[in-house]
């Protein structure tokens, strides 16, 4: 009798679809790179391949590090009109490759480096899929002296949501651009692209971490069977 082999690690998932990803890099272009543990993944796997592409535009200062560490060259989002790809993980994911996103504070960034990719390829392990995004505390970057308002405003939106803003050593986290994160909770997200649209609307909103206008293309979901690709 043979022992069932044990169930894979959150770990070990988040390294498969990262190895995964590989196959939507074009040879020859400039990739576009996320943020997170999932994408950590993805940029080592991405440096087995480094001589095949011109390098990367990062999302974020942690990514950027890896990156270059790792031998790969950062372009600035400035310096590039298009990339073919952006690859980048979630905090939940619906069945129409809608996201939240900003788990590590970076969706601003995320969001610029998604909005210059024809493709959006989202990494993540199957514990980010949802019905209806909104279980994860959804991140809000936001200019500090709106913060307060911002937080009032989504309270008054029904009764059991609240927004904190985002600790780190026992003061705001401080953005790589030198904002601040409201986190709220008790969300149902049941519209995602007209809630996006709303949300971005209001005054001192740099950025609102659901990606609805910018949604993914296909999601590689590392599940126990193995990786599986969801296209929208
Ligand atoms: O949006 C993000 C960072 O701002 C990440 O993509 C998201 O938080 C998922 O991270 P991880 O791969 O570590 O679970």
């Amino acid at each position: 009798m043979t022992t069932p082999a044990a169930p894979l690690s959150q770990d070990e998932l988040k390294t498969l679809v990262g190895q995964a990803a590989l196959k939507y890099v074009v040879a020859g272009e400039i990739v576009g790179v996320g943020t997170g543990s999932t994408v950590n993944k993805f940029i080592d796997a991405l440096a087995t391949i480094k001589d095949q592409i011109p390098g990367a535009v990062s999302s974020s200062v942690a990514s950027t590090e890896r990156l270059k560490a790792l031998g790969i060259k950062v372009f600035d989002a400035n310096e590039v009109s298009r990339l073919a790809v952006y690859i980048d993980g979630a905090d939940e994911i619906d069945g129409k490759g809608y996201m939240v996103k900003g788990g590590g504070a970076a969706l601003t960034r995320e969001k610029i480096v998604a909005a210059l990719a024809d493709r959006f390829v989202c990494i993540a392990d199957e514990s980010k899929r949802v019905g209806v995004l909104g279980d994860f505390p959804l991140p809000v970057e936001v200019i500090p002296m709106a913060a307060a308002q911002i937080a009032r405003r989504f309270e008054s939106m029904g009764a059991g949501i609240t927004a904190q803003i985002r600790m780190k050593d026992g003061a705001p986290l401080v953005t790589d651009n030198g904002q601040q994160i409201l986190d709220v909770r008790g969300l149902k997200i049941a519209e995602p692209l007209a809630f996006e649209s709303e949300v971005n609307q209001w005054p001192g909103v740099v950025t609102v971490g659901v990606f609805a206008h910018q949604k993914a293309a296909v999601c590689l979901l590392g599940t126990s069977q193995g990786v599986q690709t969801l296209e929208y």
